[in-house]
């Protein structure tokens, strides 16, 4: 059988949604790889996950700054994806948007294989707007994507929602997995796939100006690179009792980890705030402000428009300005309110949608055969 390609990496919110779609169609009996950049947070999470990943030279093109290496860079990674497809001779390619995703797609175009789009965002990146003309469908997260497509494209575009790992936990044993107490209020923090610096310096400095709250603990993913930077802030602004109820990790599993919170304090990309529905937990938003066009502030406000959660900009961020919003949303009454309008906004569904749209597409209907041929076919 032909596998479908997936064409995905760069940062969490571009990987999740393919892995969540390649379990579906791997449980549908479909072979499935993926292709995404050598080196990059794909090249690890997808062999973790169980799947075929081929690596290519793929690397992010800054626009503000072209450089002959760039395109040198972007020639050998299509040479080494029209290698791969080669290889894998796909049925069908799946982008999920972001640079990673470019060379599998380019290579695809060239090699006349079919392609299909996922896009995560309101406003869709680059490679989106790049492929979507030509795209068997272009399966979109948010509504309001198509106006800002070309409009040969705009017909194909199919409104699934965000694919995302649909497993939830007790909370007793996610907390019991994660070495955390059963009876206390849990807020999780999570800067991205990357890790906030931002979030890293300013959540534990509000945590401190919180004050003496009811049980309430942290669990903290500081991402990989700034794991020890965060160990050594703690110690500076927390007290050792303080210390005792926050904990860093550099990366969680955030299947655990969503089913162990009460609460979130989140940057405002698209593949958090959908786990965080899916899983009913209220957020405290911060938006990452350099985010293209925005989006992250666009995204966070919506949340909050559905009053399943609170923005504090960026421009705003002090430690007893976030502490106060966070108190807020920690009194049960409020979060038990903003726990339920998370609820409604869960994208539960969109996995099973993308999927069976893929299906589709593997599966052509047959076209239906005339009455006469089948008459020519009965008196042959
Ligand atoms: C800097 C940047 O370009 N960010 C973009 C990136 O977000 P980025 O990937 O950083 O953030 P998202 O919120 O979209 O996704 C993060 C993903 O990482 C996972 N995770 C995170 C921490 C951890 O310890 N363990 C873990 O598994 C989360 O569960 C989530 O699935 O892609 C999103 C979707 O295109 C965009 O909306 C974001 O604006």
């Amino acid at each position: 059988m032909k596998p479908v390609l997936l064409a995905t990496g760069g940062t969490g919110g571009h990987i999740y949604p393919a892995l969540a779609l390649a379990r579906a169609l791997a449980a549908c009996g479909y072979e499935v790889a993926f292709i995404g950049q050598q080196g990059g947070l794909e090249a690890k999470l997808v062999p973790d996950a169980g799947f075929a990943f081929w690596g290519v030279r793929a690397g992010k093109y800054d626009r503000s700054r072209p450089d002959p290496r760039q395109a040198v860079r972007a020639a050998l990674g299509l040479s080494d994806a029209l290698a791969a497809l080669r290889r894998l001779r796909p049925a069908l390619v799946v982008g999920f948007g972001g640079f990673a995703a470019f060379p599998g797609l380019a290579a695809a175009r060239l090699s006349g294989v079919p392609w299909a789009l996922h896009e995560q965002n309101a406003y869709p990146g680059l490679v989106t707007r790049l492929f979507a003309r030509g795209a068997r469908f272009i399966g979109v997260a948010q509504p309001g994507v198509a106006a800002h497509l070309p409009r040969a494209a705009r017909e194909r575009v199919v409104t699934v929602g965000m694919p995302v790992r649909e497993e939830r936990l007790p909370k007793s044993e996610a907390r019991r997995r994660l070495g955390l107490p059963e009876a206390v209020t849990l807020t999780l923090v999570l800067g991205g796939s990357q890790g906030s610096a931002l979030l890293n310096r300013a959540v534990p400095e509000a945590f401190a100006a919180l004050g003496a709250q009811a049980p309430h603990w942290v669990l903290h993913s500081s991402g990989a690179a700034h794991l020890e930077t965060v160990r050594a802030h703690l110690q500076s602004c927390l007290s050792p009792s303080q210390r005792e109820r926050y904990r860093v990790a550099p990366y969680l599993d955030t299947v655990l980890a969503w089913s162990a919170a009460d609460l979130g304090v989140t940057r405002a990309g698209t593949g958090t705030l959908a786990e965080a529905a899916f899983h009913g937990v209220p957020l405290l938003m911060v938006p990452l402000s350099t985010a293209a066009d925005n989006h992250q502030l666009h995204n966070a406000r919506a949340v909050a428009r559905d009053r399943a959660g609170t923005v504090v900009e960026e421009r705003d961020l002090q430690p007893v300005t976030l502490a106060a919003a966070w108190r807020h949303l920690l009194e049960p009454e409020t979060r038990a309110r903003a726990a339920a309008a998370a609820r409604e906004r869960s994208p539960a569904g969109a996995t099973a949608r993308l999927c069976e749209r893929v299906v589709q597409e593997l599966n052509p209907p047959r076209a239906p055969r005339s009455p006469r041929t089948l008459g020519e076919q009965e008196t042959a």
